[in-house]
């Protein structure tokens, strides 16, 4: 096997007069967490369904494990899919349903192991239906895991769920990376993506507009660090010292920098001069955000 698990070259899909994809390119190496991070509409449920060969593109090409799936059907073994949304008998518990779908396969970890895995110990005798959002989610991964798959693909698999969810949900794709799996997964979540994935696409209006792995990105930003604050009117910021990029807030500026206290001296000294107040200040760390608002002056989140 090569060491690319999944490889995409100009991929194009249309949706009537809609262009979900245009022309996009991926590398899933093996052994990796991939993330492919965009808003709502860049294509990445578009990309995912193709990659999972639920969905033809219009023009393009697919490598899945060295394999071309219309060729090889056998592939589809060897690929764990989760989709946003999955619907599963309602009236199975936890431990028929994982049952179920590990019966499907000669190979792959037990019933109990995925049990554990999930941490769905304590529910592992309720229904599906009475299962939590984030519950639901974990028993749909615990499906895509039956059969031991080379490659585990994910469409936003923490989409809607609140914050302790998405962080049971992280736990699990954290042991499953520290074991070496493959794992591609879509996300609007930017924590999401910096936290999980070895490397991330950026995409946006089908295309990927940045690749690398979350520190690589966030440093071609210039600088890894931001200043936000407001202000009334409009000023020129991008000549102060250490100042790398410039946003426009609602209500005043970010600016990325390489030294907070160097940028914030000097803004308090343009400040001074030229005889305008500052308002709020905070400083954080750079984070992919910026990297989306930095290249497509949006931001991820509407
Ligand atoms: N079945 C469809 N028919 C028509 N347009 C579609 C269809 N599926 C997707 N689209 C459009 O294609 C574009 C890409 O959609 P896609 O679902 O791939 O994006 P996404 O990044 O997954 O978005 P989200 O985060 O909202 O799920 C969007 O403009 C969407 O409205």
């Amino acid at each position: 096997m090569s060491s690319l698990a999944v490889r995409c070259r100009d991929l194009v899909k249309h949706y009537g007069s809609v262009t979900a994809l245009d022309g996009l390119h991926l590398d899933v190496r093996a052994g990796e967490c991939f993330g492919v991070l965009g808003p709502n509409g860049a294509g990445k449920t578009t990309t995912m369904e193709i990659i999972a060969g639920l969905l033809e593109a219009d023009s393009g090409e697919v490598v899945v494990l060295d394999g071309l799936w219309r060729k090889d059907k056998r592939l589809r073994a060897e690929v764990g899919i989760a989709l946003q949304e999955t619907h599963l008998p309602d009236h199975l518990t936890v431990r028929e349903l994982l049952r179920l779908f590990r019966s499907f396969y000669r190979q792959g970890p037990s019933v109990d192991s995925l049990i554990e895995l999930l941490a769905l110990s304590d529910r592992q005798d309720a229904l599906f239906a009475h299962l939590s959002g984030g519950q639901k989610q974990r028993v749909a991964v615990g499906c895509a895991l039956v059969g031991d798959p080379r490659l585990l693909l994910l469409d936003e698999p923490t989409a809607g769920l609140d914050p302790q969810a998405r962080h049971r949900i992280w736990e699990v794709l954290e042991r499953l990376r520290a074991q070496g799996s493959t794992v591609l997964l879509s996300t609007h979540y930017i924590d999401e993506a910096e936290r999980l994935c070895d490397r991330v696409a950026v995409i946006d209006h089908g295309r990927v507009i940045a690749e690398g792995t979350p520190a690589e990105l966030i440093s071609s930003l210039g600088g890894t660090s931001v200043v936000e604050f407001a202000i009334d009117g409009e000023h020129d910021f991008a000549q102060l010292p250490g100042v790398h990029s410039v946003q426009r807030l609602d209500d005043g500026y970010a600016l990325t920098v390489t030294e907070v206290h160097t940028a914030v001296e000097a803004l308090f000294a343009v400040a001074a001069s030229a005889g305008f107040r500052i308002g709020r200040l905070v400083t954080r760390q750079a984070t992919l955000e910026d990297v989306f608002v930095t290249l497509t002056g949006r931001q991820l989140r509407d």
